[in-house]
């Protein structure tokens, strides 16, 4: 019998990146994962289909929003097909037989650093370095023998690329996760969706945004997060992202229908199932 392909998840980062974990932990089926060092190259790997799916990281319950991607969800028109939220746990690898005194230079993905700004904070000396990916750090670390360098990086990378974990557990807080979006080319009309993502424009006059929200309201329709994204080229305008969820989808429709009429340039970016945060 011939071999089911496996479907290409294109991720941010390399093997071991948080974005890998999020996509085995995401999909039930077989799967390989397209490596791409930004979030740019990422949604050209679906644009062009290099993948099927992308997994993007969209806000961290530390760090917050990742703006840019926003911009990316207007700019590329996927579909949000599903979420996954992710708990994540930050560790400092180091090679064998390194001290934290020995540290000169820290290194990870900007994310990363800010999940960890208070262990940061209590060091004294030592350069914070942005990198594209908390796994290519690590990898570097251990490729390049960089002997006064540590990588701030999951445990799977410390495995992976054989270092030391010289501090577990660096994140500012232990409730910590990241939410991740999973994008298609094109909706998928089988979803049994509770939950939707969109954004809208609104005039910039006395309660308009206060309507819109309302008629969700009115409509039972729950608003899980809002964030404003600046228009570039029109300075102090915003469009408005936001994700709401419902029990029933007549509530959502009839909002839909009523809120259409009072917003510009609407723009559903999915309807999907709802995940749920479960802490470790
Ligand atoms: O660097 C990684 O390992 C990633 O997968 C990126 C990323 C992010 O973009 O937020 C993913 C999850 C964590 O929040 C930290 C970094």
């Amino acid at each position: 019998m011939a071999k089911k392909k496996k479907l290409k998840i294109a991720i941010q980062g390399i093997t071991a990146s948080f974005h890998e974990v999020a996509a085995f932990t995401y999909f039930t089926e077989a799967i390989e994962t397209v490596e791409c060092l930004s979030f740019h190259q990422l949604c050209e790997s679906l644009k062009h289909g290099y993948s099927d799916y992308a997994v993007m990281a969209i806000e961290n319950s530390i760090a917050g929003s990742i703006l840019p991607n926003y911009f990316l969800l207007q700019d590329y028109h996927f579909s949000i097909i599903g979420e996954l939220y992710l708990p994540i746990h930050m560790n400092l690898l180091a090679l064998p037989g390194t001290k934290l005194s020995d540290i000169k230079t820290i290194e990870s993905h900007p994310m990363a650093i800010r999940q960890c700004s208070d262990f940061l904070h209590s060091l004294n000396g030592v350069e914070i370095r942005e990198s594209d990916d908390t796994a290519l750090s690590a990898r570097r670390v251990k490729e390049l023998k960089l002997k006064n360098t540590a990588a701030i990086a999951n445990e799977f990378a410390a495995k992976k690329f054989g270092l030391q974990i010289l501090e577990k557990r660096i994140e500012t807080h232990k409730k910590n996760f990241t939410r991740f979006l999973v994008l298609a080319k094109r909706a998928d009309r089988k979803i049994e969706s509770n939950k939707a993502s969109m954004c809208f424009e609104v005039a910039n006059e006395v309660g308009s945004l206060a309507d819109a929200l309302t008629t969700f309201k009115d409509n039972r329709i729950n608003l899980t997060k809002i964030q404003s994204i600046p228009i570039i080229g029109r300075p102090s305008e915003y469009s408005i992202h936001i994700d709401v969820e419902w029990r029933r989808r007549k509530n959502y429709d009839d909002a839909m229908s009523a809120v259409m009429r009072q917003v510009k340039n609407l723009n559903v970016l999915g309807e999907y199932k709802k995940a749920k945060v479960e802490y470790k």
